[in-house]
């Protein structure tokens, strides 16, 4: 008897798994032909940190954006099955979101399910279980019925990952994603990030200024000075003192405590003894403007 068809024969070949979750090359962003990112490239597999790092105006927020096709680019991006990625494949955290007066929490954070919605446009007991699942795992359900425009600041940021999480997209892209966060609240964040990742193979793509942190979470770090990359690997071959050092402009120390790496800026070195003071008669010289 024949085999059914798809049941694996002996000469079929075996599908190959994507070795990537995500890929992009030679992605480029111009705006008014003055080129803001130039050139990335990047291979991630499932379940990877990366973590994007460089100066203010580097270009993390505009590659990120490049991603999700906010922003007009050229390059590829493409999933590890090769498919250019739709809204339901990636989800986003903004740096700096509009919360839309009059929602409150639970309406909000509900907005990540928008992709998932059938045809009627309604959401399912499914919809709602996740929403108060991820509010839970936040430490956010008591807010559930606050106004989002009342929120502090770190409220809201908490808010806003809740609903980038509720998408449950395979690729999750985070801009500064604890810059509100006080340091308990951003540790909390990012473990919760990081158990999703190792849980559920959920990719992650974050730009983040403190770089002690990223070196903490991310497998690998790329460094972006004006848009362009400067290097890509584990966070020890990135934190390099001084390749930070030319790339931030201001003299960076790298050192090790307690089995984690620690990023600190170090005194510029002193400067020449300033010339004495010299004072100048303001009321002299307008008398002798006036006269
Ligand atoms: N819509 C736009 N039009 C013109 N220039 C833009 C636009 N968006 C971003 N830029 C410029 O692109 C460059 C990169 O900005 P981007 O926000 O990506 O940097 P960043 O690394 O995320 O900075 P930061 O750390 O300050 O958030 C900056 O010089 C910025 O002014």
């Amino acid at each position: 008897m024949n085999p059914p068809a798809s049941a694996p024969t002996a000469s079929a070949p075996t599908p190959l798994r994507p070795t990537h979750a995500l890929r992009t090359h030679d992605v480029r962003v111009a705006f008014h032909g003055n080129e803001v990112v130039r050139g990335v490239d990047l291979e991630l597999r499932a379940g990877e940190w990366l973590g994007l790092i460089g100066p203010n105006g580097s270009g993390k927020s505009t590659y990120l954006r490049s991603l999700l096709g906010l922003v007009p680019r050229t390059g590829t991006v493409e999933l590890g099955d090769g498919r250019v990625p739709d809204p339901t494949d990636l989800s986003f955290m903004p740096q700096a979101p509009e919360l839309p007066p009059g929602m409150t929490v639970v309406e909000y954070v509900l907005l990540g399910r928008t992709a998932h919605l059938g045809w009627l446009r309604a959401e399912s007991v499914q919809d709602r279980q996740i929403v108060t699942s991820v509010l839970r795992r936040l430490g956010l359900a008591s807010f559930a019925d606050r106004q989002v425009r009342s929120l502090s600041g770190g409220e809201a940021q908490r808010v806003v990952i809740a609903r980038a999480l509720t998408q449950q997209a395979p690729v999750l892209l985070l801009d500064e994603p604890t810059s509100a966060l006080d340091v308990g609240h951003s540790v909390e964040v990012l473990e919760m990030v990081d158990e999703l990742r190792h849980q559920d193979g959920l990719t992650v793509v974050a730009a983040m200024h403190d770089l002690g942190m990223a070196a903490r979470y991310a497998d690998r770090l790329l460094l972006l000075e004006r848009g362009a990359p400067q290097a890509l690997g584990c966070p020890e071959e990135v934190l390099d003192p001084a390749l930070l050092t030319r790339v931030y402009g201001h003299p960076i120390r790298v050192v090790e405590l307690e089995g984690h790496i620690v990023v600190v800026p170090a005194p510029r070195p002193a400067r020449p003894a300033r010339e004495p003071h010299t004072t100048i008669d303001l009321q002299s010289r307008r008398t002798e403007e006036i006269s």
